[in-house]
């Protein structure tokens, strides 16, 4: 898979399928749309593409730090997976912003990479103001010869899937839905960074993470995770919130991690979701708390 910015290069090789979109989550209706796109490439001989923005369109847009669900380099793991031959970077700034939906059709889709397909979803908006809906982009598909396929809402159990939608689970700590919009475990990547070195006296050392990006973060309480340090993966335990037992003020976001004994400070962890265990309490005393983790310990033991 190649990776290019299209800021100071262009594709002169051949022509190309897109996928456009913000692709937050790279969520069930994501993989939908860029598998269709694929197909249909390899119909037509293209080869197949992804344009991302290297920042989230949304923060420019509303000059806001928005939460998000995937990081870039947990799209390009997830995009080489799926077979994605290129993604397109780009850096979403006031400029991009200030394109006309033609201009951004013209000069980065037909100039820059040679577009002759491009498949969004139903409600897909792009250039100015996010002036461009699908029946602009199927005309101006007609203007620069190259075919436009809009792909119809994915349903499950009800609901559109939507990052929006996912993301207020994880925030309800419906994990167990999220995962299933997600289809994969909400993950989180960060360094791990010092505590209060309470842990280890509690017999339950924690890794305390600090998110690389602005990962939305699931309600308070404890959940069944894995974690991933080095090219392992372990059983663990993450709880997300104040200690109340030790009354902390601030959130901190803290994964036990089971059959593990290393010094991991400094290092990058990936926190996978898979199941919201249980409330935060205050407990009267530590030896309390020490009890229910054993228990919390054996519930995911025992699976
Ligand atoms: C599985 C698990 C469950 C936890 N549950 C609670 C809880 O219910 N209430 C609470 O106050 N702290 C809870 N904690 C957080 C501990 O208080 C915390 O790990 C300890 O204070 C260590 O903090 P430190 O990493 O800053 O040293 C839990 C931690 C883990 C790993
Ligand atoms: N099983 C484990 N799970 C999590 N961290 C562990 C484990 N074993 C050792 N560690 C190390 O211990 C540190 C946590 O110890 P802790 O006493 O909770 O201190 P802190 O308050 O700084 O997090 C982790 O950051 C990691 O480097």
């Amino acid at each position: 898979m190649n990776i290019i910015d299209l800021k100071n290069n262009a594709n002169k090789e051949s022509d190309y399928a897109v996928a456009l979109g913000n692709f937050d989550g790279l969520h069930i209706g994501h993989s939908i749309l860029i598998k269709d796109m694929i197909d249909e490439g390899k119909k037509r001989g293209l080869k197949n593409s992804v344009l991302i923005f290297k920042n989230y369109t949304k923060s420019v847009v509303y000059n806001k730090n928005s939460e998000m669900l995937t990081s870039n380099e947990q799209k390009f793991i997830l995009l080489e997976d799926m077979g994605i031959d290129t993604i397109y970077m780009m850096n979403f700034d006031k400029d991009m912003m200030h394109l006309s939906p033609e201009d951004f059709v013209k000069n980065i889709l037909v100039d820059k990479m040679r577009i002759k397909l491009v498949a969004v979803g139903f409600n897909y908006s792009f250039g100015y103001k996010a002036q461009g809906k699908g029946d602009l982009l199927a005309k101006l598909g007609n203007k620069y010869n190259f075919d436009v396929k809009i792909l119809p809402p994915v349903y499950k159990d009800g609901l559109i899937v939507s990052s929006t939608l996912i993301k207020d689970l994880i925030r309800e700590g419906n994990i167990s839905k999220a995962n299933s919009f997600l289809g994969r475990p909400f993950s989180m990547a960060g360094k791990v960074i010092y505590g209060k070195r309470r842990g280890s006296s509690l017999g339950f050392p924690t890794a305390n993470m600090e998110r690389k990006i602005n990962f939305v973060v699931p309600k308070n309480g404890v959940y069944e995770t894995s974690t991933i340090v080095g090219d392992k993966e372990y059983k663990s335990l993450t709880n997300i919130g104040s200690n109340p037992t030790f009354n902390n003020n601030n959130i901190t976001i803290e994964t036990y991690i089971l059959n593990f004994n290393e010094n991991i400070y400094g290092k990058e962890i990936t926190v996978n979701f898979l199941r919201y265990l249980r409330e935060e309490k205050k407990f009267s005393t530590k030896e309390e708390l020490i009890i229910q983790m054993h228990k919390d310990v054996n519930m995911v033991k025992s699976d």
